[in-house]
């Protein structure tokens, strides 16, 4: 009941402050067209987050988006840079491809996650993805088709996690996310899952519109449980868990255990 009284606080807080409710930001998409209004729109915006986040409690602002149903990629962006921007002082950078954080940053980004519990009752998981045979989409339909592919499933991945996760493209096929906040093993699986179906969904290639792809890949998680590891020994136990979703025929999770 805690937590209910925590959420209620903090969307009244956001709703109360003009600019700051859901729906506001959604107007955000009517701007797509517009670049000068969205600069100032998201300046504003910005601007006023900037002033709410400072006074409000991160771990109930956490809670906020870890409960919304509809985190924009906006939003996210928003959170991103204000949980993770000042730490740093310096650039995110992307992957070209996917628009995911790119190896370096994402790593930078997990330590920082590592070295701070910020809820010491939740648990923090790595998933490992790993596209399945898609060598043979190289192969048949050529490497730029390959990158269009690569290129799709970033954007599926990235729609798929809450705002307070991190995704990256590791290499190659192979995708690492960190999922933070977790309350229980259960729902790490079910958020693998969730990915898993969604990357399964018919691709649709704008460079051929007739041909109707699909693709599976395989999981590995690995949860930190207390012990003191470091973010590549974390990643190790999940790649380890992704060869065991492989060996177990693809197209599913595996817990390292
Ligand atoms: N198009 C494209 N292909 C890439 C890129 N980076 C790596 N690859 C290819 O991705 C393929 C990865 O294949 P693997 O993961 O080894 O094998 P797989 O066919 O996915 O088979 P399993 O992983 O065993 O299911 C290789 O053929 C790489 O050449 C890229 O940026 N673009």
């Amino acid at each position: 009941m805690e937590g209910d009284y925590k959420k209620v606080g903090v969307d009244n807080a956001l709703t109360q402050k003009e600019g700051l409710n859901e729906n506001t930001l959604n107007v955000s998409r009517d701007y797509a067209n517009d670049s000068i209004q969205a600069a100032e729109y998201f300046s504003n915006l910005v601007a006023s987050l900037q002033q709410f986040v400072q006074a409000a409690n991160q771990n109930d602002l956490l809670k906020y988006f870890h409960e919304g149903s509809n985190t924009t990629a906006v939003q996210r962006r928003i959170l991103d840079l204000m949980i993770y921007g000042e730490e740093f002082g310096v650039e995110t950078r992307h992957d070209h491809l996917t628009g995911l954080l790119d190896r370096t940053s994402f790593l930078e980004k997990l330590k920082f996650t590592l070295s701070k519990t910020l809820q010491k009752d939740h648990l923090t998981a790595i998933i490992f993805l790993d596209l399945d045979d898609f060598k043979a989409i190289n192969d048949q339909y050529g490497h730029s088709t390959g990158d269009e592919v690569i290129s799709i499933i970033g954007r599926r991945i990235s729609a798929s996690i809450r705002a307070q996760d991190l995704a990256c493209r590791w290499g190659g096929d192979e995708f690492v996310l960190v999922l933070q906040a977790i309350t229980s093993k259960d729902l790490v699986s079910q958020l693998a899952n969730r990915l898993l179906a969604a990357i399964s969904q018919a691709l649709q290639l704008e460079s051929h519109e007739s041909l109707q792809l699909t693709l599976s890949a395989s999981a590995g998680i690995a949860i930190l449980d207390g012990m003191n590891l470091n973010s590549i020994d974390l990643i190790e136990r999940a790649d380890k868990a992704m060869y065991l979703a492989k060996k177990a025929g693809k197209n599913c999770v595996e817990f390292y255990s």
